[in-house]
């Protein structure tokens, strides 16, 4: 609103921000106060979010996630059922508000470990309410558009109480459920908790200069990331969702080769459906790649430069504390990296076709050591076999 920002194209200065000089870039610039939710890895400024992100990194490796298919795939079946139902009584059904009942359902089961029933439970659910108010944009956050930091500044958190003492009031009881001890459901919960067990949560030292950064595992500190695992994991799931389905109906010689490929992937996985099945769907993989380079959901990335940086072999400097957007829809949709962008096309991302683009005309996750950490917890495959 009231400062001015810098918007970046060239993907060799992009790669530059994202990637290489990532030490002047390290933060999102959208941080709000510490108390509640503040410390979460999405908002966090980079001494805190250097040590949270260097710790729970190891959760979201393809390993830790696999132990999590059987929780994607049990609310699967009962979404499944759901649709059959549905189909059966209607003809037509608004599909982004039914994507959203699975994705609750595993986001809740994946973060928090809780079987929420948001998939038959036709009434709100006390998560419905929550991510009602999370989404819904208040004066606050006009107020920290206009001056930017201020949030922060004045330690205010930016959601209506209700927001941090759900999360919190979540954690503990689920914590107390386990007693404070990882158990058998493999869930982030249980792998948050295992992490716990160190008491002190140690950021690496990147230079001799640096000071280390420690950190207590607090429960307000494993709240603030089950928020965040929730607010950005199963919005962006579900809108996910919906446009491949769209994007499906729109292009039927598409949908019929996936219909192929799940057919042909089940039945030499004996119909079952485990992470290997799921790694096997190389054609569902493109479609998944081309509908966010079609659709990104985030939408600009952000950065704020901590120190002055020149722009190597330009004429510009970037000041210390000013915002760096960079467009996602607008390189995606770029003739210059995708021929004939508006054309849905699935090829894209043939090994062949893929190799030689730009590591960054691509950044539906971001790229970089601030990219998406959840970008491997791929649920929209389950709802594709569903439908097929
Ligand atoms: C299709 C689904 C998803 C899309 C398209 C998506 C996209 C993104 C994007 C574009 C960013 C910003 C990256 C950047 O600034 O370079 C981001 C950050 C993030 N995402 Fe995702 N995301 C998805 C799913 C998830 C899931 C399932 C989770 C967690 C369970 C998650 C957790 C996060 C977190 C914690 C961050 C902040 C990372 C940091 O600052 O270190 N996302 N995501």
């Amino acid at each position: 609103m009231t400062t001015p920002c810098l918007l970046l194209r060239d993907l060799d200065v992009i790669k530059h921000v994202l990637i290489k000089d990532f030490d002047y870039f390290s933060d999102r610039g959208v941080s709000f106060g510490e108390k509640g939710l503040g410390n979460n890895l999405f908002h966090s400024d980079s001494d805190m979010w250097r040590v949270l992100r260097n710790r729970f990194t190891p959760i979201f490796t393809t390993g830790k996630l696999k132990n999590m298919v059987y929780l994607l795939s049990k609310s699967g079946d009962k979404f499944i059922e759901l649709v059959d139902d549905i189909c059966q009584k209607q003809k037509e059904h608004e599909v982004h508000s039914l994507v959203q009942k699975y994705t609750m359902a595993t986001i809740s089961a994946c973060a928090f470990g809780l079987e929420v029933d948001t998939i038959s439970d036709t009434h709100n659910s006390i998560f419905t309410k929550i991510d009602n108010i999370i989404f819904t944009p208040t004066y606050i956050d006009e107020i920290d558009m206009m001056y930017p930091g201020v949030l922060r500044k004045l330690n205010i958190d930016p959601f209506p109480k209700e927001v941090p003492e759900f999360f919190e009031q979540l954690v503990k009881t689920v914590i107390e459920q386990r007693n404070g001890k990882p158990t058998d459901r493999k869930d982030f919960m249980d792998l948050i908790l295992k992490l716990r067990q160190d008491s002190k949560l140690q950021g690496p030292k990147r230079t001799e200069k640096d000071n280390e950064t420690s950190l207590e595992l607090t429960d307000d500190i494993i709240a603030a990331q089950a928020f965040v695992f929730y607010a950005a994991g199963y919005e962006t799931s579900a809108s996910t969702m919906a446009f491949m389905l769209y994007a499906l109906a729109k292009n039927p010689d598409v949908q019929n080769k996936v219909i192929a490929e799940v057919d042909r992937v089940l039945a030499k996985y004996d119909d079952k459906l485990s992470f290997e099945a799921l790694n096997d769907l190389k054609y569902m993989e493109k479609v998944f790649n081309e509908t966010l380079r079609f659709y990104p959901l985030v939408e600009p990335l952000q950065r704020n430069a901590k120190r002055d940086y020149k722009i190597p072999g330009m004429n510009v400097t970037v000041r210390k504390g000013q915002m760096v957007l960079i467009s996602p829809l607008g390189i995606q949709h770029d003739e210059k990296y995708y021929p004939n962008p508006e054309k849905f096309d699935p090829e894209r991302f043939s090994s062949e076709n893929s190799s030689g683009r730009h590591a960054c005309a691509y950044l539906a996750f971001g790229t970089g050591p601030r990219n998406c950490i959840g970008k491997f917890l791929d649920l929209t495959s389950f709802i594709i076999l569903g439908n097929c």
